[in-house]
């Protein structure tokens, strides 16, 4: 082995570097490409005669290796994300001398498959990581601030003022606003922006605790309270949330029993766990959150009116994205971003159309329906970009008609191809039963399968 090393010395360098299926690169001690192997050009997308010569961090995403180079340390199994793929990358110093001259990088990509199938498992375990930890937040903290909403809307703007004017104050806030629209995140600016933001952050979703139940999750209850109770007894939702907030969400859906109980530890500021005798002080500064008209809940005296008048002490009206329609674009474009970070799937951007499409279109779910729309589309998308086809069958349709460059030929066409796809997917793809459920014959259906290459 020794001698063939000796004695193919360069022939083994070739192969080490240009024929295995690892990606190198190295570069000098101000961060510059001095060579970078063919594997890793076929990765990145990229020749050698365009990267040698250039900054590391204007070719390689994510780079840490001009910072090795500086500071002489290694780093070794780093994941580093690049071009939707988490690689698992090696940096190490180059010394000459006792002194850092540069740094040599490498990723591993023994096999393409092989190594889809790891980056899928990693990704499936970063998802489940993100998983828990958004539940740890949900149930202990405030996660979002201002700075996560986007928009540059004047509306929005009006709406981030009041809330910097108003979260200080201890005051009860109601947020109202079409589902979707960002109340929560509205909710958890209030409280991070207040004096308690040290202090927890506790949500409670009214409308979607079994109405059995949701007395005991606010209030909690003492040991042995009732039959299948916990024996150690639980603290409720404010009990949790003393010294901070307490965020009811939806509470328009409260049933009549729990806005009795809640409206007494609004007024008299203490709350009695089920089955003791005694009461407790609490703390809390109420934000309640709701699409539903509460007056009109009122009216049908489905939200008792004392309890009304304690949380409707300032309202926030958090627009819907039709009325600000400055958001869309900024908002498409971090959500793009934001889902293509979250999946590792690389899409950058969206088409003109799609984005001109997304500016008309009317979202009655709001930014979490955008939301859900680029996340499918995202994970459909075959290229960098987001295009109508990557849409929604009903919103491509939409989209195909209210395009002033459409021909109705165009239009029709667009349709046909949507009702084709849509007939072979719920028949699995079977021909024959596709052809009979769009009542065409199959010869035809064969020439359309055909024309629109499916
Ligand atoms: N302006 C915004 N910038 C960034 N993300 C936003 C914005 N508005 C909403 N979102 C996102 O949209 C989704 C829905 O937001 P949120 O849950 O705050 O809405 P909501 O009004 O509370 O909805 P619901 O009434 O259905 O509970 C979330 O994923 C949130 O992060």
């Amino acid at each position: 082995m020794l001698s063939t090393i000796k004695e193919y010395k360069e022939e083994v360098i070739e192969t080490v570097f240009e024929k295995s299926h690892f990606c190198f690169v190295a570069i000098d001690e101000n961060g510059v490409i001095t060579y970078l192997n063919n594997s890793y050009c076929h990765f990145l997308g990229v020749t050698k005669e365009e990267s040698i010569g250039k900054h590391v961090t204007a070719i390689i995403e994510n780079t840490r290796l001009h910072v090795v180079a500086e500071t002489g340390q290694e780093e070794i199994a780093d994941l580093q994300y690049i071009r939707g793929n988490h690689m698992v990358a090696n940096r190490i110093p180059v010394f000459s001398n006792g002194k850092s001259v540069g740094a040599v990088g490498t990723v591993l990509y023994r096999d393409k498959k092989e190594w889809m199938k790891m980056n899928t498992h990693i990704k499936n375990l970063l998802l489940e990581i993100e998983h828990y930890r958004k539940r740890l937040n949900d149930d202990h903290g405030a996660t979002y601030s201002l700075h996560d909403i986007v928009g540059s809307s004047p509306q929005l703007y009006d709406v981030k003022g009041k809330v910097k004017k108003l979260a200080p104050g201890d005051i009860t806030i109601l947020l109202q606003g079409e589902s979707g629209t960002g109340k929560e995140l509205f909710a958890h600016s209030i409280h991070q922006l207040s004096e308690r933001h040290t202090a927890p952050f506790i949500k409670i979703n009214c409308a979607a605790i079994p109405e059995g139940l949701l007395e005991t999750e606010l209030f909690g209850y003492v040991p042995g309270a009732f039959t299948g109770a916990k024996k150690e007894g639980k603290q409720g939702k404010f009990q949790l949330a003393d010294g901070g907030t307490l965020f009811l969400d939806e509470i328009g859906d409260m049933p009549l029993d729990a806005q009795v109980k809640i409206l007494r530890v609004l007024q008299e500021g203490e709350v009695e766990q089920i089955g003791s005798e005694k009461s407790q002080k609490v703390d809390v500064r109420i934000i309640a959150a709701t699409n539903q008209s509460l007056e009109t809940l009122v009216e049908q005296q489905r939200f008792r009116e004392d309890l009304y008048y304690r949380i409707n002490v300032l309202r926030l009206r958090i627009p819907p994205l039709r009325e600000r329609r400055e958001d869309v674009r900024i908002l498409a474009k971090y959500m793009i971003h934001k889902v293509s970070n979250r999946t590792g799937q690389r899409v950058v951007d969206a088409d003109p159309d799609v984005l001109q499409f997304f500016q008309q279109y009317d979202w009655p779910g709001n930014v979490r329906e955008m939301e859900n729309v680029i996340e499918s589309a995202v994970h459909l998308s075959d290229s960098e970009m987001i295009t109508m086809d990557d849409l929604p069958d009903q919103m491509q349709l939409d989209g195909y008609i209210t395009n002033q460059d459409m021909t109705l030929k165009n239009i029709l066409e667009k349709a046909e191809l949507q009702a084709v796809k849509h007939a072979l997917n719920k028949t699995n793809g079977d021909k024959r039963k596709a052809a009979n459920l769009l009542d065409i014959g199959k010869s035809s259906f064969y020439e359309k399968v055909k024309k629109y290459d499916l």
